[in-house]
């Protein structure tokens, strides 16, 4: 939803000033990290690079840096407002580069418009970076300025004004087109503006397939025709025989509007007099020409698009920039052709048509869209535009010789694109192909929830696993006829009302009759969805259980273990956390289960911790952690870590382990190898085991809410048979990931 004017200011001033900041890539702590980062170490790429200039693209950032380049003179709808003022949109593309695409970017605000100084200031840039996004720079000037720079540099220039709105605003014109039931050669199109996103966009158009004499286009003086002696070249190639007396004339029977000028310009009767099935994309930024719901009141066959992100189809060119420079940047293209432009324009036509995955639906409110007239292009918060339309620009830019990279292992590529999307991804992406290779069977205690329901089918769609939704079958049938989803995918089970209630409730007396349970209370409680749900999978009716998405931790865990029990040969469960913080994995445990373990309890925790790491692919690398490092303080709380980690290293020798320490010994291993050279833990801690429920739960809890690290969890371990815990506030793709570690739990 649109922010008030002091919720967009309080966001740009609050803490520190702007939205950008540089950070390093590289550790750079210690007297040896500054010998590598700064001189004498700096030295050696210097020399590899001045033997060979190519490798400032192996040893410097310039291969995923872009520079946004403005000098504020047509700054979104707002004019020219000048660089200063521009600098809070520039700072925002760089925003958008980075959380799209994961390009790092500097904004460069020029003071002059003078294209000679834009030209030669850029020119002068090229060593820097990997490519330049010219932005919000006026027509006709952009024009010229990007022309020469295209001529002149050996990295892609792209003035996103222009051809990302091209790309983008074509897409959406071509999918409009085809709900509208018309032709692209066919369509009569006004255009309002005649600037570098308007010239750009009809170009482009033409590229496409529609026709340049059915273009009539309106600037500040009105429709461009052959009577006017005051057209720039750029106009000229637009201008009509016919002449129009003004917008509304034009617009009379007209198929399309494109509004790339200013706000409010446009009307609900000139939008009535528009020919059937009327397209309207009315793009100025912040206001567009008309608004979305006096569009939508205006005509109920209309297909309408603004350029903004609290309405339906938002055309605008933050879905094209981030990716199109994704695919040039990876194939170390020269520059961005015209078949780059188009192979964008139509990857992103047809992703519009693919079905819209749960991830999507979730990130926006969980209500479902598929193609038509409200859902004409994809979202930019879609993470599939990045692995379409990247590869779709580098393909293109092969094709056309001008990749100096060429990409060969196109798979490869594609899950390098995922993985920039977040380590955490990646880390799910293992468990979902693992997952995908033995899928189980699920029981999902609360099979009446909507977002169970929801993960329930991308779990099938998936192929992760077969869903099993207890619950009240007619509540469970009509929600999912309600989202509209096949009935055949799932398996409903009402625990009321099962055959196999009694069989489950016989089982659960003779395992708990000498703990009090009579078989009353048994029957009574195999009733409760929690308890039928663990004793189908202690039966063998299903193989995991994930739950507790409306319950509390303890009511998913107590059936679980009454029913289930603790692994062969353990003496307890514990609870684990994945936490992902700058691409570096760490397994937390105990988080959720053992308030005050002893030291056997400590090293089965720290036992089946590392294994568990084991089924992420990572080796584990286990840290016992205290307040003291290697007896520094002996306490007794400190020596029963002491005790739990000699425990492990005689049980399991195969696993890397040292302990007692203290938290940054763990992660410094610096530190670990200067001061205590002797430990058997080499290099960062990967596992960290925490001495008690306290300082676990607590860990996890401050890097959930301090840091930006991504908290998967919480993973419980050590139970016989696959249990899962979900949590109050987890979403569908929450849901999604613990189902698929649940199902590689049952393969084990
Ligand atoms: N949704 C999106 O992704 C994008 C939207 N835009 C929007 O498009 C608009 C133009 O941007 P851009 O092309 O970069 O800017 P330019 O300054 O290059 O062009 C502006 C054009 O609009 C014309 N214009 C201004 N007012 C009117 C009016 N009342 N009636 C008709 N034409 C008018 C100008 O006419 P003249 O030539 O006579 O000066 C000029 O041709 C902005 O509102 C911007 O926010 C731009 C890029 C992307
Ligand atoms: C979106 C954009 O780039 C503009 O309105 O200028
Ligand atoms: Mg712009």
């Amino acid at each position: 939803m649109a922010a008030s004017k002091e919720e967009a200011l309080k966001y740009h001033s609050e803490g520190r000033k702007g939205k950008i900041e540089v950070i390093a890539s590289k550790p750079c702590y210690t007297a040896r990290d500054l010998s590598l980062a700064y001189t004498p170490g700096v030295a050696e790429p210097c020399r590899e690079i001045e033997k060979n200039d190519d490798e400032v693209y192996n040893y410097t950032a310039k291969g995923n840096l872009v520079a946004v380049v403005s000098n504020g003179t047509a700054v979104l709808g707002l004019g020219d407002i000048g660089p200063h003022a521009g600098k809070p949109v520039m700072e925002g593309k760089g925003v958008l580069f980075k959380r799209f695409a994961d390009i790092d970017v500097f904004d460069i605000e020029l003071k002059t418009k003078d294209p000679k100084e834009i030209i030669r200031a850029v020119q002068l840039l090229e060593p820097t970076f990997g490519g330049i996004n010219l932005e919000d720079i006026k027509a006709p000037e952009c024009f010229e300025i990007e022309e020469e720079l295209i001529k002149t540099m050996n990295i892609p220039v792209f003035h996103d004004d222009q051809h990302g709105t091209a790309i983008i605003s074509c897409a959406a014109l071509i999918n409009a087109t085809e709900v509208a039931g018309k032709k692209l050669k066919d369509l009569k199109i006004v255009v309002s503006g005649a600037g570098a996103a308007a010239i750009s966009c009809c170009n482009h158009y033409v590229a496409a397939g529609c026709s340049l004499e059915n273009i009539a286009m309106f600037d500040t003086k009105g429709h461009i025709n052959k009577k006017r002696t005051d057209l720039n070249k750029y106009k000229q190639k637009f201008a009509q025989d016919i002449v129009y007396k003004d917008l509304a004339d034009a617009m009379k029977g007209a198929d399309v509007f494109i509004g790339l000028s200013k706000g409010n310009i446009v009307n609900q009767e000139m939008v009535k007099r528009m020919a059937k099935n009327p397209i309207v994309f009315a793009m100025a930024n912040p206001d567009p020409e008309i608004t979305y719901d006096e569009g939508i009141a205006a005509r109920t066959d209309i297909i309408m698009a603004t350029g903004r992100s609290d309405y339906p189809n938002q055309v605008n060119n933050v879905l094209g920039f981030p990716f199109i420079f994704r695919g040039a940047l990876d194939v170390r293209a020269s520059k961005i052709n015209q078949e780059m432009k188009m192979a964008a324009t139509l990857a992103l036509a047809q992703l519009a048509k693919e079905k819209v995955p749960e991830i999507v639906i979730n990130a926006y409110g969980g209500k479902e869209f598929s193609f038509g007239p409200e859902y004409i292009i994809p979202k930019p918060f879609d993470p599939r535009v990045l692995w379409y339309v990247a590869p779709a620009v580098a393909k293109a830019a092969m094709e056309t010789g001008v990749a100096r990279k060429p990409i060969t292992n196109w798979k490869a590529y594609k899950e390098e694109l995922q993985d920039r999307l977040g380590f955490s991804t990646e880390v799910t992406r293992v468990m979902v192909h693992k997952a995908q290779q033995n899928p189980k069977k699920i029981v999902y205690p609360e099979g009446e929830e909507e977002k169970i329901i929801r993960a329930a089918q991308s779990v099938y769609e998936d192929k992760i696993a077969l869903p099993i939704l207890l619950g009240n079958k007619k509540v469970i049938e009509n929600k999912i006829k309600e989202i509209g989803y096949d009935l055949k995918h799932f398996e409903i089970i009402d625990p009321e009302h099962s055959d196999k209630s009694v069989i489950y409730s016989n089982k659960f007396y003779e395992k708990r009759h000498r703990k009090g349970i009579t078989l009353h209370e048994a029957h009574l409680l195999m009733k409760q969805p929690n308890y039928f749900a663990s004793m189908m999978v202690e039966m063998n009716d299903a193989d995991a259980l994930v739950g507790g998405l409306t319950y509390h931790y303890p009511q998913t865990i107590r059936p679980a273990l009454q029913c289930i029990g603790v692994k062969e040969g353990l003496k307890v469960v514990s609870g684990m956390y994945i936490v992902i913080i700058k691409r570096k994995i760490f397994f937390f445990a105990d988080t959720t289960v053992n308030i005050d373990p002893t030291a056997e309890e400590l090293a089965e925790i720290a036992i089946t911790t590392a294994d568990a790491a084991r089924a992420f692919d990572v080796e584990p690398k286990v840290a016992m952690l205290s307040f003291s490092n290697f007896g520094s303080a002996s306490y007794p709380q400190s020596q029963k870590v002491a005790k739990a980690t000699q425990l492990v290293k005689n049980l399991r020798p195969d696993i890397m382990i040292d302990g007692e320490m203290q938290a940054d010994t763990a992660v410094v291993p610096e530190k670990l190898e200067k001061e205590f050279p002797f430990s058997t833990l080499k290099g960062t801690a990967n596992v960290l085991i925490f001495p008690d429920l306290d300082s676990g739960n607590i860990a996890y809890k401050l890097f959930q809410r301090l840091t930006d690290a991504t908290v998967i969890g919480p993973i419980i371990n050590g139970m016989k048979k696959p249990v899962h815990v979900i949590q109050r506030g987890d979403t569908v793709q929450d849901i999604i990931n613990i189902s698929a570690i649940a199902v590689v739990d049952a393969s084990k």
